[in-house]
């Protein structure tokens, strides 16, 4: 029998009171939060429906649709647009395939031409296999296929002529379908749905260029004379029908009550004491997110409560379990058994045995990284562990919602790691339950993004003035540029491509800034990994240790023209961290506040980097063995920034010394980096800072916080908007954080090119309360 039809109900306030009450383990919980039991609401089967389609559902044990289903179903069988935001395993899938598959069923010509056709778009390869996986478990007559990279060459002609329901991704839509329209125009003329599964991927950069890719796909659908309805898909995506317009360029109806069933959930925020360890400059650490999960998880094990860690990282996720299964060595030798890890590259058998293990009952901890997020089907368990914020509200919530079986309770507890955005939220649970504030941020009008696009629609078919307006408001001048540096020919019918290479190879919709860097193996002349040619002077230098994939690599020599790092296995008992110089010039400002004589502006600036040297640190501890020098030339990024600057007077009649003001904008800089992917979705590698008591540009104290991609992605424009909200944060974790002169969870930053120095903790409350108007108690 499955042992999980025997298990006892979770008692979540209980397993909660046991957690906490182990000695040692005060002040730890910072906040519980009990969400209550809600109820399913079903709806009737749509008349429209087919009724095999039905059928399939309903002998796969879906006895009715749960309304939020049959809503978005309706809508998108109507033609309308429609964005699905509702909770992880509330049956997205059921709400487009009822549609879908009815639509392929009714039109099938008598023997069997297809008449109408789907394309499913998932931002990996795995989760198309998955979808593929459910669909053929229905068991109904349609055509279904993935094509992607692995898809061989009859498998690719099959899915062009034959197949109806097409399963792929946008790197494929982009490389692949669209420059080869041609060859599927009788698929592409006969398209009915287009789907967009996980639709909160598309962020930054890479969702900029989606969301060129799409409108390129609607173009040429309507070359063929077809007009595809976009059903889009994401558990909790803020602000959905907003997101899913910048996506699509189309009106998008939102449906987001869930109607699902769902039991209590428990969400407990966790922050790690402080430990005896110094860190740079003597600050406070704070014991890692990963060894507390390791205890937690050994703990849960324990007690026989089904549970899944989430660790960032693939070395993380499986020291999580091999902790995990120490601790429980001593406990019971034949406990450790019951835990595995799980990371990015397995075989799609073996995520079948993990989840088959899992609920089986067989296993009873898994610690994975995000990787298992869109790569393997569990839901049903009793507990998951995240070893630091996920990112952003919906992954959390995507993460949670694989705890709960039914109406059965469910906890999920959120480890802070030791860094201001974690530390804020475990003490701040309002902005993790509150109002949403993220919204999937990217900008499609960045030129450096909608130029190759424009070059790779004007190859598929030529672009003509009605085409203007689904590109942006940008895409004339666009267009100049591009016709000015010889790209496009403009004719009296558009603009043409006339180069005989690919348009479509000017865009790497995944990556930024030029050719990947290999990393090849001295020995074998193997090639071990790549890294993004913006991160290889921080990561692949002379002297770097690189790790990949668990195993420690020492970087002998980077060839900058050749894109190539030359590295050798080594087990050194440091880790490096690059030191870079950045200076910023501001090319025009776009939009500015007024601040009580302050100024809070949004615009274009050039940001020059260089990488001058690389520092040795004792792992573990982080001591500071040396420095060595490096010489890497210069680059420079145009991108956009939201800066801030605060005139002389204001800083006088405040108080603040001269002498202070470089550590309280540095310090306020780092912090705001920090928190700023809470309000912009982007990760906090993706932005930079600089900050300086006098700014050339502005004869002021001036805090720049920038993209650090070319042309911008968004990020720093999020930042502007919501700079009241986002600075108020800042504010309040520097002030609130319990170190004395700053540590990691608030001022420090672990990329800092400066060891962090100089810092001035008070100094940047100060100077943020002056900024604010908070001092005076004025609300803006
Ligand atoms: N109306 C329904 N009644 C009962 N069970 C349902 C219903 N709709 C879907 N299910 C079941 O719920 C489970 C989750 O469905 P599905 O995987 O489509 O959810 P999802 O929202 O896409 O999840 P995720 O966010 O993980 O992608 C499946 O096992 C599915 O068969």
């Amino acid at each position: 029998m499955d042992q999980a039809l025997v298990r006892r109900p979770l008692e979540v306030a209980a397993l909660v009171d046991r957690l906490t009450s182990v000695p040692g383990r005060e002040g730890r919980l910072t906040h519980l939060e009990m969400l209550p039991p809600r109820a399913a609401v079903t709806a009737a089967w749509p008349a429209w429906a087919a009724p095999d389609v039905v059928a399939a559902f309903t002998a796969r044990g879906v006895v009715l649709p749960w309304q939020h289903q049959a809503a978005a179903a309706d809508a998108a069988h109507a033609g309308q647009h429609v964005v699905l935001a509702t909770g992880t395993a509330s049956g997205k899938s059921l709400a487009y395939q009822l549609p879908a598959l009815s639509a392929i069923r009714s039109a099938r010509g008598e023997r069997g031409q297809r008449g109408a056709t789907v394309l499913y778009l998932a931002p990996t390869k795995a989760l198309a296999q998955d979808q593929l996986a459910g669909l053929a478990g229905l068991d109904l007559d349609v055509r279904v296929t993935t094509h992607d990279g692995d898809s061989g060459r009859d498998q690719r002609d099959w899915a062009r002529d034959y197949a109806e329901y097409v399963l792929t991704n946008p790197d494929m839509l982009h490389r692949s379908l669209l420059p080869g329209h041609a060859r599927w125009a009788s698929f592409l003329g006969s398209l009915r749905y287009v789907v967009v599964d996980e639709c909160h991927h598309y962020r930054g950069v890479f969702g900029a260029h989606v969301s060129h890719v799409l409108r390129r796909l609607r173009r040429i659908c309507a070359l063929y004379g077809a007009s595809p309805t976009f059903v889009l898909a994401s558990a909790t995506v803020a602000e959905p029908e907003v997101a899913a317009h910048r996506l699509t360029g189309l009106d998008v109806l939102a449906v987001t009550d869930d109607a699902s069933p769902r039991g209590r959930v428990a969400l407990a925020l966790w922050e790690p004491p402080f430990t005896s360890h110094a860190g740079e400059n003597h600050a406070p650490v704070r014991r890692a997110a990963s060894s507390e999960t390791a205890d937690l998880l050994a703990d849960l094990v324990a007690e026989d409560v089904r549970t899944l860690a989430f660790v960032r990282s693939r070395r993380g996720a499986e020291q999580v379990a091999l902790t995990a299964a120490e601790l429980l060595a001593e406990v019971d030798p034949s406990l450790p058994s019951r835990i595995a890890s799980y990371r990015g590259g397995y075989l799609p058998e073996e995520r079948r045995a993990i989840e088959e293990a899992l609920r089986r009952g067989e296993l009873t901890g898994l610690a994975a990284t995000n990787a298992l997020e869109l790569g393997i089907d569990i839901s049903g368990l009793d507990a998951v562990l995240m070893a630091g914020f996920p990112g952003t509200r919906a992954a959390l919530w995507q993460q949670v919602g694989r705890a709960g079986r039914g109406a059965q309770d469910a906890l999920g507890i959120l480890v802070a790691r030791d860094d201001p955005l974690d530390t804020y939220l475990v003490t701040h649970p309002e902005a993790l339950l509150g109002r949403p504030v993220e919204a999937t941020v990217f900008d499609p009008s960045n030129p450096h993004v909608l130029g190759p696009h424009l070059c790779a629609a004007a190859h598929e078919a030529p672009l003509t003035e009605a085409d203007l307006p689904l590109f942006g408001p940008t895409t004339r001048d666009v267009l100049d540029l591009l016709t000015g540096a010889g790209l496009l020919r403009k004719r009296p019918r558009g603009w043409f491509w006339t180069d005989r290479r690919r348009a479509s190879d000017l865009a790497d919709i995944r990556s930024t800034g030029g050719a990947p860097v290999q990393l090849v193996e001295s020995e074998t002349g193997r090639v071990i990994g790549t890294v993004d040619a913006s991160s290889a002077h921080g990561t692949a230098h002379p002297g770097a240790v690189y790790v990949h994939r668990g195993e420690t690599w020492l970087v002998q020599s980077l060839d900058l023209e050749e894109h190539v790092a030359v590295i050798e296995r080594a087990e050194p008992d440091y880790s490096t961290s690059a030191r870079e110089v950045t200076d910023i010039a501001i090319v025009g400002e776009r939009e500015h506040r007024d601040w009580a004589g302050c100024r809070l502006s949004f615009g274009e600036v050039d940001v020059t980097h260089q990488v001058v040297s690389f520092l040795k640190r004792r792992q573990p501890g982080g001591d500071v063995l040396g420095e060595e020098p490096l010489d890497l030339p210069e680059r420079s990024l145009r991108t956009c920034a939201v800066w801030w600057t605060v005139p002389q007077h204001v800083l006088d009649e405040a108080g603040l010394a001269a002498a202070d003001l470089p550590g309280a904008a540095h310090a306020a800089e780092h912090c705001s980096i920090g928190l700023l992917p809470l309000f912009a979705t982007c990760d906090r590698w993706d932005i930079g800072g600089v900050s300086t008591a006098v700014h050339p540009d502005t004869g002021m104290l001036t805090v720049f916080v920038y993209d650090g991609h070319p042309g911008g992605a968004g990020f720093a424009e999020r930042g502007f908007r919501a700079a009241h909200e986002w600075l108020t944060a800042t504010r309040d974790t520097i002030a609130s954080c319990s170190c004395d002169e700053g540590c990691p969870s608030c001022i420090q930053s672990p990329k800092c090119g400066n060891q962090n120095n100089p810092l001035d903790k008070a100094g940047a409350t100060r100077l943020l309360d002056v900024l604010l108007g908070t001092d005076s108690g004025a609300l803006r």
